[in-house]
């Protein structure tokens, strides 16, 4: 294992690491251990974003003038030499934001896949010969990059996200300026050393850390970026869809969700306690597929419950780089404290608290633990069943039939992921036909999504538009409708 390291990491612009203008850095800190500080990143000004912007200007034309195989050529380097630097960013992913070793590795070998994928791309059409009703034209589409495209990612999944984002704009001929979440910028600066070590040109990928307001305000609203794309919280993805919009940039926002699993009566409860388990605690249910509300059929309520119990409670809590952690602390002290007040509303408004609910003490580090928690909620309408709260908390609901079932997971302004557990091929085309989530998930769990099918969700969990797979495609081009005479 590596040695921790307090290094300054800095900005890195026009092919060049460079300290902010403010001369001010940020600490990012261990939660599993606050004393501890991972790294040093850069509180940056509008002064640097300004330069990171031109560079990614400046890079364009010729970037967008290589050949989709040439742009895919550097892809595929990145992929090799993350993979060779894997350990070591799983890692520090594991020391900066506290999700278990396991859970590292597995989304750095993801961020690999991914970068492979859209690699591949690079040699994949672009557009359709359509008919014209002139049999003497010729019409087709032809797809063109936006132009500078700026990325705004969050910390709970800090290898993945950004190169599921940071990928599809390169491929299509994009160039880039990414402000990563300080609470796992340490991370990213890693993989933005991959991209540079593979030897992509200067300029095209540029990486400013700092200020949510600053930075990744001043990339909403840069008259120079045409496009947006961010994952985080709804009061943020709001306000850049605002900038975004008084200006005519492109935007796409991936955001919370609030997502049910529906246990029928005729569900395997192994399975669906199982998924249940991995939905909600795993990432300390940070994630924006995380499960939070369980509907249960009332015919196996209780031994559905009794069950869930017993294994909840087998649960190792620790510092994710132990190989015997099953589940780290929150991210943060932010999120620590948000999900206590949200366990304290819960209790306060009346739902039945019937295991957790309390920091799980760490004697050694003092890290921002949280027992699992799972509540019966008989009222639909309180917080803890309506409000998204990225922490360890399960709202169990009864509920007498499946109408019922789909009807109160439904009934939320969210509609991210939603799974359903049942052998019966009518109740799950129903759901299929019914439930208003972009995720549908049948006998497997809410959260966990292939990177090559597209990612997104109705209602207040997106912008209607879709990541990943080909639909990135969709937001990293504009199309062009092409009708040649002769
Ligand atoms: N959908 C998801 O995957 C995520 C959802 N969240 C939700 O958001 C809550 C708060 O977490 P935060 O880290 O504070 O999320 P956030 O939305 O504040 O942060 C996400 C990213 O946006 C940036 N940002 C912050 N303010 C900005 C602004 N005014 N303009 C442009 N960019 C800005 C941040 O620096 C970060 O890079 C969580 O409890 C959770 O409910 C958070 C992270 C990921
Ligand atoms: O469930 C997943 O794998 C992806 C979740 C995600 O994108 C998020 O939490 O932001």
């Amino acid at each position: 294992m590596s040695t921790v390291t307090t290094a300054n990491y800095l900005n890195y612009i026009n092919g060049e690491w460079v300290e902010s203008t403010s001369n001010e850095t940020i600490e990012s800190i261990n939660p599993a251990a606050p004393e501890e500080i991972v790294g040093h990143i850069q509180l940056s000004t509008k002064e640097d974003l300004d330069k990171a912007v031109e560079a990614a200007k400046n890079a364009q034309k010729t970037w967008r003038g290589l050949s989709g195989s040439e742009r895919g050529e550097i892809l595929y380097k990145v992929a090799a030499i993350m993979e060779e630097r894997l350990e070591e960013i799983a890692e520090c992913a594991t020391r900066e934001m506290g999700k278990t070793l396991a859970e590292t590795k597995g989304e750095t070998k993801r961020g690999i896949a991914i970068l492979k994928y859209y690699a591949g791309e690079g040699m994949r059409k672009v557009g359709d010969v359509i008919p014209s009703t002139d049999n003497e034209a010729l019409m087709f589409t032809t797809r063109v990059p936006l132009g500078v495209v700026g990325v705004i990612t969050p910390w709970n999944f800090p290898v993945a996200i950004p190169i599921w984002k940071v990928a599809p704009a390169l491929i299509y001929g994009n160039t880039v300026v990414i402000k990563p979440a300080s609470e796992s910028a340490v991370t990213f600066a890693k993989i933005a050393k991959c991209f540079a070590d593979a030897g992509l040109p200067k300029g095209v990928l540029n990486m400013v850390t700092g200020s949510g307001t600053i930075v990744g305000g001043g990339i909403a609203a840069h008259p120079e970026i045409k496009g947006i794309t961010f994952t985080g919280s709804n009061a943020v993805g709001k306000s850049i869809a605002h900038e975004a919009m008084k200006r005519g940039a492109k935007y796409q926002l991936e955001m919370g969700g609030k997502n049910p699993v529906i246990v029928a009566g005729d569900a395997d409860i192994e399975l669906a306690v199982d998924a249940v388990i991995k939905g909600a605690f795993l990432s300390t249910g940070q994630k924006c597929t995380a499960t939070s509300r369980v509907i249960v059929e009332e015919t196996i309520y209780d031994r559905f419950i009794k069950k869930l119990i017993a294994e909840t409670k087998k649960i190792t809590i620790g510092a994710g780089i132990h190989a015997d952690s099953w589940m780290g602390p929150c991210a943060s002290e932010t999120q620590y404290k948000s999900v206590l007040q949200a366990i304290q509303t819960g209790i306060n408004e009346g739902a039945k608290l019937i295991l957790g609910g309390k920091p799980y003490e760490d004697k050694v580090n003092n890290g921002y633990f949280i027992e699992p928690t799972i509540f019966e909620v008989a009222d639909q309408n309180i917080a803890i069943a309506r409000e998204e709260i990225f922490g360890p908390v399960i709202a169990l609901m009864k509920v007498s039939s499946m109408e019922r079932a789909i009807d109160l997971a439904n009934d939320s302004a969210y509609g991210l992921s939603a799974s359903i557990f049942t052998g019966n091929i009518t109740r799950m085309l129903k759901f299929v036909q019914e439930m208003e989530a972009g995720l549908i998930r049948v006998n497997a769990e809410s959260a966990g999504v292939e990177l090559q099918a597209p990612f997104g969700g109705m209602k207040e969990s997106s912008s209607h538009s879709r990541e990943q797979g080909e639909a990135a495609k969709e937001f990293f081009t504009s199309i062009k409708t092409v009708f040649v005479k002769g």
